[in-house]
């Protein structure tokens, strides 16, 4: 049988980490990258690989059976998603977590009128860390679900930084409050604010003639990335930015601790720990991606999240030989 013909749409952290994680998927193929820049500003590590502007990507429709979309969450993915499910069977990392069911209908009503599939929000979280938190609640309906990430590098907090008017460059670091954690290890099932569990901290290369004082207001006060959360704003140089600032580790966990009938303590855990938050998400992204192109066989179309997918679908190998490996 062919091997699954894959194309990317947006070309940052994310694209790059599509790009290397394909080429360890033996039964795909990268067949483009499509970018909104000019394709000879773009340089891929795969040289041998054709670049295409955005503008043209209608064409490509009987060349792609899967589009990994990797734009960012907060501008890109809203007007791309939809507009993409309309030729292509897709999947992206959506992660503006209060606009997920907004997102998820548009998606829906364009993938349906198209006969398409549309995956969303895949990745960790949303994503693995999504499906943990459901079999939690599933399994011990008695209990309580905790989530922490970091310390480390949000890319869906980083890119919305760099979209504000001013930000040359930009990152945010997640850190976890480690006195939440250690409340929430020894079994207290505390209630948790989400100010309570983690604080917010980035780190900006403002444009020339920008003001600080206004990037760092427009920052701290952003809904659903940064309103909620204690932030701080540092402000460096280019280079400091370079020399400290290039590595994307990441990380985290989700808790379920519940009770059971004779009120046995159970406890589930399941944690990551990533020393490249985009290659891992990009990892997710395409064994998803292999799903996707299965149900599109199926016909069985519109919007999809983790929780619409049976884990067999991600796998390489038959539904025999994984039969095999059940135990
Ligand atoms: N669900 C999950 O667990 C996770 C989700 N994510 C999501 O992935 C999204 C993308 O993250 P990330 O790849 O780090 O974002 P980037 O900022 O690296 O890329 C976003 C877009 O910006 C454009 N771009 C990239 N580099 C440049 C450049 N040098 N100059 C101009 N434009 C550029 C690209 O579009 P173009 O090529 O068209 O110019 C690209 O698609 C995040 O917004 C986040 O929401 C990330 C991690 C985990
Ligand atoms: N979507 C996140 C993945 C995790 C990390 C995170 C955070 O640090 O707030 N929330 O979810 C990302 O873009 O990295």
């Amino acid at each position: 049988s062919h091997r699954i013909r894959v194309a990317i749409a947006g070309y940052g952290n994310l694209g790059r980490g599509v790009e290397s994680a394909l080429a360890q998927n033996p039964d795909m193929q990268l067949v483009g990258v499509f970018s909104r820049r000019d394709p000879a500003s773009v340089t891929l590590l795969d040289s041998s690989i054709p670049v295409y502007s955005m503008a043209d990507i209608e064409q490509y429709q009987d060349e792609v059976d899967v589009m990994i979309l990797c734009g960012g969450s907060r501008s890109d993915l809203p007007e791309q998603g939809p507009y993409l499910a309309k030729f292509f069977h897709t999947v992206d990392s959506f992660d503006t977590h209060a606009k997920v069911p907004e997102y998820y209908e548009a998606l829906d009503q364009s993938a349906r009128e198209s006969g398409r599939v549309a995956m969303l929000s895949v990745g960790w979280d949303p994503g693995l860390f999504s499906l943990n938190r459901l079999f939690g609640e599933a399994i011990l309906p008695e209990g309580e679900t905790y989530t922490f990430w970091g310390k480390g590098l949000s890319q869906g907090h980083s890119d919305a930084v760099r979209r504000v008017a001013g930000v040359k460059s930009g990152v945010q670091y997640t850190l976890p409050s480690e006195e939440a954690i250690a409340r929430v290890r020894s079994g207290e099932r505390p209630e948790l604010t989400t100010r309570e569990k983690h604080k917010r901290e980035c780190y900006i290369v403002l444009e020339e003639g920008a003001d600080a004082d206004t990037v760092r207001e427009s920052i701290v006060t952003m809904p659903d990335y940064f309103a909620d959360y204690d932030t701080t704003v540092h402000f460096i140089d280019a280079d400091t930015f370079v020399k400290e600032h290039s590595s994307m580790p990441h990380g985290g966990f989700v808790i379920r601790s519940g009770n059971t009938g004779t009120d046995s303590i159970q406890t589930i855990e399941y944690s990551l720990a990533l020393g490249s938050n985009p290659e891992f998400t990009a990892s997710v992204l395409v064994a998803y991606a292999r799903a996707v192109h299965r149900l599109a066989h199926l016909n069985d179309i519109g919007a999809k999240t983790v929780f619409d997918i049976a884990p067999g679908l991600l796998s390489p190998k038959s539904p025999a030989q994984l039969r095999k490996e059940l135990l």
